[in-house]
């Protein structure tokens, strides 16, 4: 239980529903014991009537219907407040299920991306649903069986006793056989069904690929294949199955075994006793047969609700894990920044700690507010890590990134990222209205706000040619949209940010140069208080820049402007001459 503590201070958020809950689930047993009394009551009755002792048939037939009103009250009540205790236990502990989702889901928001890079997504996604929803069981279900067993053990146990002890003894000697059969199912049952789950989302996960690389497979005809393997990963899923429903197919035989080995029990202790004269009246032993199946169930669930706490357990361990995580990128300071954007670069070397690659080498360079810097070089070359750097995906291993003269690393992570407007390489855009993605730069962005950074980013033209226009849906990753239409939404994201400082990682690399000039002159006009980052393999995309870096092994190999550059021998020059005679050919 050390790893479910952490979720007690949920139980104390919701003591008060779970202490109206306790005192109505001993409202509903309460009422539920009164019908085998009157029960048991009715069978004295007829007995008497049976025996003589009651000679008029009037009196009994009243003592009947009385009893009979009497169950019909009793359960009704007890019905009430059973239906009342779901609604408390079950509703707290969906309310807990959903406090622990948003806890894990603002967890997994801060944590960076080192900690993405280490945790498959499936993982991510498992922790928050499947491992919530045993924990689940534990808050709801395993809680409100145990408070119904205890209350019905404390009231009906002493109950039974005062009535007859040694008849009690009897009934009772084999619930913990059952209790301790019913954790042993349990148990297998879980095991079991973990490895259907196992198998279920390995199936899941195929026939999701197959469909996000359905272009794929239909250009390549790999239909068949992808049926047969399938096929083999149904036939596999089908087996894991039915071995689950044969452990499952005991549950019930066991029950009803056990349930009636009591029966027999009490009718043969019982009857025995009744005619040895140590019990007065047949009532007793109806009352105690009707006791004991009212508790069968209950003594099942200790089994079952011990095996649900191991579950709750081993699954509570695996999301402590990562709600124990410690971001490697912290905040350290809450204090309001004036990014104004001038950004040095001082001796900056990084390597990827998954990959050990050393990605920058001792760089160092400087942009003032309101300049253009771009970076051009190799692929690999370390392009895409400066700009990641500045944002701070990751901290610099050694020398410093100072913004306005401050190091990055010391100054609010959350103004910092705010006074930037990040274009990636692989222009994301989620499964929502073309306005919503771009407003996602701005949430309070009005339409004509949508629509000026579309201008800007030149994709407004081809977004009013849609039957929907803004509100044109984008499905997975985008897909309605061409490679150069997505990376200029993506780009009008960034601008109505409206950030001091403006990164794009080759975002105009799928859109054609006429279309990259105009985007080019359009940010000219805009960014003139911005910095400006532009990293691209097109010198048509860098010559206008106050600066150019050339990168090569993570190293600054060349330094310039276009013209400067092209004064020297070097990689430039030689990408220069290579894409003139391309544009001339
Ligand atoms: N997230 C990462 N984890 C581990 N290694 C990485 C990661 N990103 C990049 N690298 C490695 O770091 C080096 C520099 O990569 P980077 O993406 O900065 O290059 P780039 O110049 O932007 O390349 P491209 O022009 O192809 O985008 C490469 O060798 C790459 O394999």
């Amino acid at each position: 239980m050390k790893e479910l503590k952490h979720v007690n201070k949920y139980f104390l958020k919701y003591k008060w529903h779970l202490i109206v809950g306790l005192f109505i689930t001993i409202a509903a047993r309460v009422f539920a014991i009164l019908t085998p009394r009157f029960i048991g009551e009715s069978t004295n009755a007829i007995e008497k009537y049976v025996n003589g002792e009651i000679v008029s048939e009037a009196a009994v037939r009243s003592e009947l219907m009385t009893n009979i009103l009497l169950i019909l009250g009793a359960t009704l009540i007890a019905a009430f407040f059973t239906f009342l205790m779901r609604q408390t236990f079950i509703v707290v502990s969906r309310h807990i299920e959903y406090d622990l989702k948003n806890e894990i889901f603002r967890k997994y928001e801060d944590l960076s991306l080192n900690f993405y890079k280490q945790n498959r997504t499936g993982d991510l996604m498992n922790r928050i649903s499947e491992d919530v929803s045993k924990v689940r069981m534990y808050l709801g279900p395993a809680i409100m069986y145990s408070v119904q067993t205890g209350v019905l053990f404390i009231v009906v146990i002493p109950y039974m006793f005062s009535q007859a002890p040694e008849l009690t003894m009897y009934t009772i000697a084999p619930l913990p056989i059952l209790s301790f059969a019913i954790y042993k199912l349990s148990v297998a049952i879980n095991k079991r069904s973990t490895i259907v789950q196992q198998y279920l989302s390995k199936l899941n996960t195929f026939t999701q690929e197959s469909f996000s690389g359905i272009s794929v497979i239909k250009s390549y005809g790999l239909e068949p294949q992808m049926n047969t393997s399938f096929t083999e990963l149904s036939n596999d899923n089908k087996a894991k199955n039915i071995d689950l429903v044969k452990v499952q197919a005991f549950f019930f035989p066991l029950m009803v075994l056990l349930i009636g080995a009591s029966n027999i029990l009490v009718i043969f202790v019982g009857g025995r006793k009744f005619i040895m004269g140590e019990i007065d009246n047949l009532g007793i032993i109806v009352e105690f047969l009707l006791y004991v199946n009212m508790l069968t169930w209950p003594v099942a669930t200790v089994g079952w609700v011990t095996s649900i706490v191991q579950q709750a357990e081993a699954s509570q361990k695996r999301i402590n894990e990562f709600l124990k995580e410690v971001p490697s990128i912290q905040n350290p300071s809450l204090e309001p920044e004036n990014v104004e954007g001038s950004i040095t670069f001082k001796n900056v070397s990084f390597t990827y700690e998954d990959t050990n690659i050393t990605a920058l080498k001792n760089v160092s360079f400087e942009v003032e507010s309101g300049e253009t810097l771009a970076i051009i070089g190799k692929t690999g070359s370390g392009k895409s890590t400066i700009l990641e750097l500045i944002g701070r995906l990751y901290d610099v291993d050694e020398g410093v990134i100072a913004i306005d003269g401050k190091d990055i690393r010391k100054m609010n992570l959350n103004e910092l990222r705010d006074g930037i407007g990040y274009v990636p390489q692989d222009a994301f855009l989620f499964s929502d209205s073309i306005k919503n993605n771009i407003r996602f730069g701005k949430a309070e962005a009005s339409d004509k706000e949508i629509m000026e950074a579309a201008k800007v980013a030149a994709v407004h033209k081809n977004i009013v040619g849609f039957s929907k226009g803004y509100d044109t849906i984008l499905g997975e990753r985008g897909i309605t949209l061409s490679g150069g239409q997505k990376q200029r939404v993506s780009i009008a994201r960034a601008i109505i940010h409206d950030p001091k400082v403006l990164l794009f990682d080759d975002s105009l690399s799928a859109v054609d140069t006429e279309t990259e000039e105009e985007i080019l002159n359009n940010l000219f006009k805009i960014s003139k208080d911005k910095t400006t980052i532009i990293v691209s393999h097109r010198i048509s995309s860098v010559k206008n820049a106050d600066k150019i870096i050339i990168l090569e092994g993570g190293e600054i190999v060349q330094r310039g402007t276009h013209q400067e550059l092209l004064g020297q021998d070097g990689y430039y020059k030689e990408l220069y001459l290579k894409q003139l005679s391309e544009k001339e050919m």
